[in-house]
């Protein structure tokens, strides 16, 4: 019988059944996959990826046909691929959605222009609109301002607050009642951990909730990476090559929730499947209705809670983060109601003043406490000056 001999170059490679692929079992396996371990091709993983991605989009009934969505943009991996995934999804799929890319300008020199940057390519990229709204221009503060005046400390509070009215305020603007966010299933366990050690019972029942809606306010938010890891994010942008900003904020996440996160990673290098676990225990609790025991102290540099209308107090907890916390008496609360507008900024709240007002009340107030401060030590300075220049030796 005749052997043809074997031609070197275009040889079929074998693998060893070791380095196949365990979903398609013919490609070769480049990477154990995050969530679960399993070995797997490229192919394979887009394809798990992107139709995890879909099934938490269907079975959560997150929008309809015709509904104009915001993307919430900030430049980084998680909503630059949700961008990605959700403009691919929707033509794969036939959603019908109208997606939009909306950025907040927080003011973080050396941060977020970069990020914004990168926003800028993606749109272009992905041939999506892009609206970009700034805190200077909303709350004529810049976070880098409130970062000298509040400190640094309490910087992912008043982010945090300003941000999600922000991300209101823009879509408003745009007629969008729907923003999706790229938080991801690390998010959300880190989140679920934290209300846990903080035995946060009121922020713990809402926290895996894939959509959320506040009072108050006429737009709702979703979150379709609930049960997508942060690694295969990584790894999907990676390999796809999209293009995003890497940088972390400058601002470092506040202590609690990195000590939380540190904590969720060497769970997960353990056991890979905590996150969802976490995430799942977290939907499955049932927690009884309990009377909120106050363990906070009252910050009296930065609370400034004059006003006798105000319903929000700004607290410092013992572990020293900024909390923003409704009263919840009714005869201050009054008759206001979902629909109503704060009566300084004229923004939709539940409450007389929202919370952005109240805390930019507390930050005029520090602003004026530390000027004066400056004058005083400037005058000090001043009259030292002229007492060491009368010595005569
Ligand atoms: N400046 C911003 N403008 C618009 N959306 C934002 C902005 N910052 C955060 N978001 C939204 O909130 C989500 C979670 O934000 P977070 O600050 O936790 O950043 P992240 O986990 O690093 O996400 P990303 O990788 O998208 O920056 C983001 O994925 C994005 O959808």
């Amino acid at each position: 019988m005749f052997v043809p001999p074997s031609d070197p170059v275009n040889k079929p490679k074998t693998l060893k059944v070791s380095q196949l692929c365990e979903l398609c079992h013919c490609r070769k396996a480049i990477m154990k996959r995050p969530k679960n371990l399993i070995k797997i091709c490229k192919e394979c993983f887009y394809n798990v990826f992107e139709t995890e991605i879909h099934h938490t989009i269907v079975n959560n009934k997150l929008f309809y046909h015709g509904e104009k969505i915001a993307v919430g943009a900030s430049g980084g991996k998680d909503s630059t691929v949700l961008a990605y995934v959700l403009k691919l999804l929707n033509e794969r799929y036939n959603y019908g959605i109208e997606i939009v890319l909306l950025s907040i300008d927080e003011g973080i020199v050396g941060y977020r222009d970069d990020s914004l940057a990168t926003v800028k390519r993606n749109k272009e990229q992905y041939n999506l609109p892009l609206e970009i709204i700034s805190y200077r221009d909303l709350y004529n503060w810049t976070m880098d301002e409130i970062v000298a005046c509040a400190g640094i400390r309490n910087s992912c509070t008043y982010c945090g607050v300003f941000r999600r009215q922000a991300l209101d305020r823009g879509a408003s603007k745009l007629g969008i009642k729907h923003v999706v966010t790229g938080h991801n299933a690390d998010d959300m366990a880190e989140t679920v951990l934290m209300n846990i050690l903080r035995g946060d019972v009121a922020r713990l029942e809402k926290s895996t909730s894939i959509i959320t809606e506040s009072s108050g306010s006429p737009v709702k938010r979703s979150k379709p990476f609930k049960y997508t890891y942060q690694k295969e994010i990584v790894l999907y942008a990676h390999y796809k090559k999209l293009d995003y900003f890497s940088t972390e904020c400058s601002y470092a996440p506040e202590a609690f929730r990195g000590t939380a996160r540190e904590l969720m990673k060497n769970l997960e290098s353990i056991r890979p499947s905590c996150i969802i676990d976490i995430i799942q225990s977290g939907e499955s609790l049932k927690l009884k209705p309990k009377r909120e025991k106050k363990t906070t102290i009252r910050n009296k540099n930065v609370s400034h809670n004059t006003s006798r209308n105000a319903v929000n107090e700004i607290e410092i907890r013992s572990d020293g983060t900024v909390s923003l916390s409704s009263s919840k008496n009714n005869s201050i609360r009054g008759n206001f109601k979902d629909g109503n507008r704060c009566e300084r900024c004229g923004y939709l709240s539940s409450n007389k003043v929202c919370k952005a007002c109240t805390l930019l009340e507390g930050l005029a107030k520090n602003r004026a406490k530390m000027q004066l401060d400056n004058d005083t030590f400037g005058q000090g300075a001043a009259k030292l000056t002229r007492e060491l220049e009368s010595l005569s030796f």
